[in-house]
């Protein structure tokens, strides 16, 4: 198969991320020699199921094994225990065993409800991850974390569980849609900001052809994402160290924003976008990082047409579901901050005044 492979290595059950345009019908080939099931279980987005999922289920079928397609309607609300108890129930009635796979196929939502339900069934069967959105292939399908949301707290209940593989088509977006592409971007964004200065330089350069979704620009983005979540997912694959949470850059405050607007207000990559705005803003507040910084940073996102402002939201509300944030330790908020471009820490006992006053100069 051509493409490019970046690989993602665990000290057990390490595994390729596969990164091509055109190669999701070389999806059952792929899980047949490496997997060799009976039987897959295709949990994909409702939307998708007269175009790429059935891409996918007829190239499983093609290799001989038994496949089973269940659908999930589209959205976030999807990433539920009601959800994932109806495909516990049809996986069961499908005859579903430790020979079979799940397979997911759609965004965010059906990796992470996949995953998790994958996780769960029978204590754990084998997944593969076929991302159909830009968020999905540059973040939400590499590194494991699979879950659902509780009404007042966003991923509460989940579980690390790897893929088995990684399958990344970049045609896939030509069919998505514009605000869920840009979505997308700022988790691109996000790793420059953490991780990677030249990168975010890189970005401020092709802005342009990553908005017109250029495949040259939007395969070196996709690529370097996986590479740099990678890297931090083998040094520390379940959040142990400290490491891992800088992923997790913008997400205190975009969780708390993505659960008080009742999950469907904003989209993720948005929520993250004004979270990674207000994140920078704590940190001015805090003395962490110079106002330079933040007027760099906001000019990418407006230049990717990303928002940077929060739709008018209780204070008293958001502290109440930042202090729900699995980061809290001991009762304590903590965030991920920037300290220079490239470069975050995870920051411990910042006095809820300041965050308050981070939300009120929401601009
Ligand atoms: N596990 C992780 O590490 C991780 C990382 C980042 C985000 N997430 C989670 O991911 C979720 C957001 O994912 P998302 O942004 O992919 O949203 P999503 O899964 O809701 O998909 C967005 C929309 O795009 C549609 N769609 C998907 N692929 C398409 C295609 N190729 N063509 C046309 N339409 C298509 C879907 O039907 C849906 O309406 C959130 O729940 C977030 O918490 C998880
Ligand atoms: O993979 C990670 O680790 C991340 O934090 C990636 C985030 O972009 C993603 O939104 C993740 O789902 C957030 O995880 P959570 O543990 O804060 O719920
Ligand atoms: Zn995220």
């Amino acid at each position: 198969m051509s493409g490019q492979v970046v690989r993602v290595a665990l000290s057990e059950r390490s595994y390729d991320i596969h990164i091509g345009a055109g190669n999701l019908a070389s999806i059952g080939t792929l899980v047949q020699a490496q997997l060799k099931p009976v039987h897959a279980v295709l949990i994909a987005d409702a939307r998708l199921a007269a175009t790429h999922a059935a891409t996918c289920e007829a190239s499983l079928a093609a290799t001989g094994m038994r496949v089973t397609t269940l659908l999930v309607p589209s959205g976030e609300k999807s990433k539920s225990v009601e959800q994932s108890a109806r495909l516990w129930n049809e996986m069961l009635a499908a005859k579903t065993d430790r020979r079979s796979v799940v397979v997911a196929v759609g965004g965010g939502v059906i990796g992470d409800l996949a995953g998790f339900v994958a996780a769960t069934f029978g204590r754990g069967l084998p997944f593969v991850q076929v991302p159909t959105t830009l968020l999905a292939q540059v973040d939400s399908s590499v590194g494991g974390k699979v879950g659902i949301n509780l009404p007042a707290a966003k991923n509460m209940v989940g579980a690390f569980w790897q893929p088995r593989l990684v399958l990344i088509d970049t045609a896939v977006l030509h069919t998505l849609p514009e605000r869920e592409y840009l979505s997308g971007l700022a988790e691109v964004v996000k790793y420059g900001v953490i991780l990677d200065a030249p990168f975010f330089a890189a970005l401020e350069q092709s802005a342009a052809a990553l908005l017109a979704r250029d495949t040259v620009a939007l395969t070196a983005a996709i690529k370097r994402s996986c590479e740099l979540k990678a890297d931090v997912v083998r040094q520390d694959e379940r959040e142990e160290t400290g490491l891992r949470a800088v992923l997790n850059y913008g997400h205190t405050f975009a969780h708390a924003i993505e659960t008080v607007a009742g999950y469907e207000a904003l989209l993720h990559g948005e929520a993250v976008s004004i979270g990674m705005v207000q994140a920078a803003r704590l940190a001015t507040l805090l003395g962490r990082i110079d106002e330079a910084f933040c007027v760099r940073q906001k000019r990418l996102l407006d230049a990717l047409q990303l928002p940077t402002v929060s739709p008018p939201l209780a204070a008293d509300d958001l502290v109440a579901a930042m202090q729900r944030d699995k980061k809290v330790e001991r009762g304590l908020l903590r965030f991920v901050l920037p300290t220079k471009l490239g470069h975050v820490e995870l920051v411990g006992g910042v006095e809820e005044a300041l965050v308050r006053q981070t939300l009120a100069a929401n601009c």
